[in-house]
């Protein structure tokens, strides 16, 4: 059971509050977290990440809290964050640059080095390693946050948006990854991507109006749907009716 968010309240402009009180366990497995734009979902998982801190209650990821400044090195040394923008770090090379994240995650500056063409090697990007990281395109670029979020082996990734901008084969890549990985990682991946969300993942988290809307296992989420059909259409269908965009 990763994160518990414990009557969390948070907001970018005093007395704007974007989550009010939200409280959430969220449950084992790979979790898609759903909504529509402006939902809350990048406040959320900016929370676990712990780049935001709650204005009330606190988040706790077994046993550590994000109230108690002693926990956050060991949280960031267990949380991979893929944020939804990723920028080049300038004057470093791809490679330079996964490296960088995984020594600020406490690997070592040799370990992080290794670690850095096995994070690369994962998204399928070891021609670049080389090439300044400000010359990759959006899609390689989001790539290169993925490697940064996987780079130091942590046990919990969080992924804002992953597969937007990815091409159909690097898509594939990244697919197959989070179901290889599933064994040692549990992912909590904000989407709006329905291709294969019934197969990639077990939970699903629906957030509106930066409340919680749904929150269940898969099977519980399609029977939202009120037709039958294939999965992924399902999915969109489960999503439509409890995002409150229909029903
Ligand atoms: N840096 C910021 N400063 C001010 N307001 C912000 C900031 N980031 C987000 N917000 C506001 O917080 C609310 C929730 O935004 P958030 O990015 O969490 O939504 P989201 O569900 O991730 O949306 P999307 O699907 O578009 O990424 C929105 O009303 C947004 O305008």
């Amino acid at each position: 059971m990763p994160f518990h968010f414990e009557h969390c309240s948070f907001g970018y402009r005093r007395g704007r509050p974007v989550l009010a009180d939200l409280s959430l366990r969220v449950g084992s497995g790979h979790v898609a977290l759903l909504g529509p734009n402006g939902a809350g979902k990048s406040t959320l998982m900016s929370l676990a990440a712990t780049t935001e801190r709650p204005w009330s209650g606190r988040v706790v990821l077994d046993g550590l809290g994000t109230d108690n400044r002693a926990d956050l090195r060991a949280w960031r040394r267990r949380v991979g964050w893929m944020p939804q923008n990723i920028t080049a770090v300038p004057g470093l090379t791809v490679r330079e640059q996964v490296a960088y994240a995984g020594w600020l995650k406490g690997l070592s500056r040799d370990s992080a080095w290794t670690a850095s063409l096995g994070a690369l090697s994962l998204v399928n990007l070891t021609e670049k390693a080389d090439v300044p990281s400000g010359e990759l395109s959006g899609g390689q670029m989001r790539r290169v946050g993925i490697a940064e979020a996987l780079v130091h082996d942590a046990d919990v990734v969080l992924m804002d948006e992953p597969t937007a901008g990815l091409d159909p084969v690097q898509y594939g890549v990244l697919r197959d990854l989070m179901a290889g990985l599933s064994d040692r990682v549990r992912f909590l991946i904000a989407t709006h991507d329905s291709r294969d969300l019934a197969d990639l993942y077990t939970t699903v988290i629906v957030m509106s109006g930066g409340e919680v809307r749904f929150h269940g296992d898969m099977a519980s989420f399609l029977d939202h749907a009120p037709g039958g059909g294939e999965p992924h259409r399902r999915a969109e269908d489960a999503y439509r009716v409890l995002s409150g965009a229909e029903g």
